[in-house]
């Protein structure tokens, strides 16, 4: 198929760029490069720096098959202190995304949606028709895109797929996390045992847990790009589907110390720092459905995850020549 990718300069949508490429699509990247990289778009693939309200540009030039949507905000807790800008990018940005794929007759969407639309979870994983109660901006935002899309099919004859990712690490050959501020535990927790930052602050050792830290459910970037190729052969005129993307496990932050220690046999120093506004205490999937009906099943488990996240961190190092603490970029 010809898709576009938005936001295919991004953590996530640099891999699935590579594995549609590998699958023999023919890939579109847009991206503003707000928070992605011009050099992770694999070399070759045409690259429109723009801002996803400008994708009718690209949509008007050439018929594409379909259009996978990643360009977003997607920090939970910035979006505490803005909202604003949640709304702006993550909802506004992708109503005149869907104008101009109905204008320009573009029949697939593949829609990063996330599990932060639930709020919080429980041990039991939670499934896709769990009322859904967002504790931040970000979720909400996700969730009101989330409903535009599914008024979008029963009115036209776009065909959509969400896809509700739990927590994404890992890396795949050259792509891999380098935000230039990194919010995300597994990378952090990655330059601590790396000797860049002197330890790990732990947002929080009070929470309704076994350990007293936050549960969450991580799952490989590959796996979840993987889901995306199949997500789009799904996608049926006039329907939008939703499926949880996870492991169906649980790992308390201590336990990700504990496994990153364990993979680079690094010691990671922590502190213990208050919560952070926003952080539900349980965010574990119950992926079955999507097991079932994309006859989808990942397969890394989180020490391989951590391995990958490690092995693409050392690379960047050499080829960075990152030392000391600061941000990676
Ligand atoms: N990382 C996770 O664990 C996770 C979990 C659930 C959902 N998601 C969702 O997956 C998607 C990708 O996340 P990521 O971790 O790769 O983030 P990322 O920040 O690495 O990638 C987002 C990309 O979108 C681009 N972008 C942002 N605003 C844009 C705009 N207005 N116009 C054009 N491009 C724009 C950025 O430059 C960046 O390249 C997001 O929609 C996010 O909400 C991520
Ligand atoms: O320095 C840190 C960073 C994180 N955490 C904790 O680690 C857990 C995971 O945090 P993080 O890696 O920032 O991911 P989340 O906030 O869970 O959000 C991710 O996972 C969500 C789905 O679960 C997605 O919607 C978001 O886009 C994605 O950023 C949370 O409990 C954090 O409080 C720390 O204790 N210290």
């Amino acid at each position: 198929m010809k898709v576009l990718v938005t936001g295919g300069a991004g953590y996530i949508g640099s891999v699935v760029t590579r594995v549609l490429i590998e699958d023999g699509h023919d890939v579109v990247v847009l991206d503003d490069l707000s928070t992605g990289h011009r050099d992770a778009v694999p070399a070759g693939v045409p690259f429109v720096h723009a801002d996803i309200a400008d994708a009718g540009d690209v949509l008007a030039r050439e018929p594409f098959d379909g259009v996978l949507h990643f360009a977003a905000k997607s920090l939970v807790g910035e979006s505490m202190n803005r909202p604003e800008l949640y709304w702006a990018t993550n909802v506004c940005g992708t109503r005149h995304l869907l104008d101009a794929m109905r204008r320009h007759s573009v029949p697939r969407l593949i829609f990063s949606s996330t599990a932060a639309v639930y709020g919080e979870g429980g041990p039991d994983g939670i499934g896709e028709d769990t009322p859904p109660r967002p504790t931040s901006p970000y979720g909400t935002s996700k969730l009101a895109v989330d409903l535009m899309i599914s008024d979008e099919c029963r009115a036209y004859p776009l065909g959509a797929v969400s896809l509700r990712y739990f927590n994404v690490a890992g890396a795949y050959g050259p792509c891999g996390e380098r935000h230039r501020t990194e919010t995300h535990l597994i990378p952090i927790t990655l330059d601590v045992a790396a000797g860049r930052r002197p330890h790990l602050e732990i947002y929080g050792n009070d929470w309704p847990t076994p350990d007293g830290t936050c549960m969450r459910d991580y799952i490989h970037v590959l796996d979840l790009a993987r889901a995306h190729v199949v997500a789009l052969q799904h996608a049926r005129p006039g329907h939008h589907a939703i499926y949880n993307l996870g492991n169906g496990r649980g790992f308390s932050v201590r336990e990700v110390v504990a496994a990153v220690e364990r993979v680079t046999g690094r010691r990671v120093p922590v502190t213990v720092a208050p919560r952070r506004p926003g952080d539900p205490a349980w965010l574990v999937a119950d992926d079955s459905r999507a097991r079932a009906e994309l006859n989808w099943q990942p397969q890394a488990d989180l020490d391989t995850i951590i391995a990958d996240a490690w092995a693409f961190h050392q690379q960047r190092r050499h080829t960075d020549g990152l030392a000391g603490g600061g941000t990676t970029s």
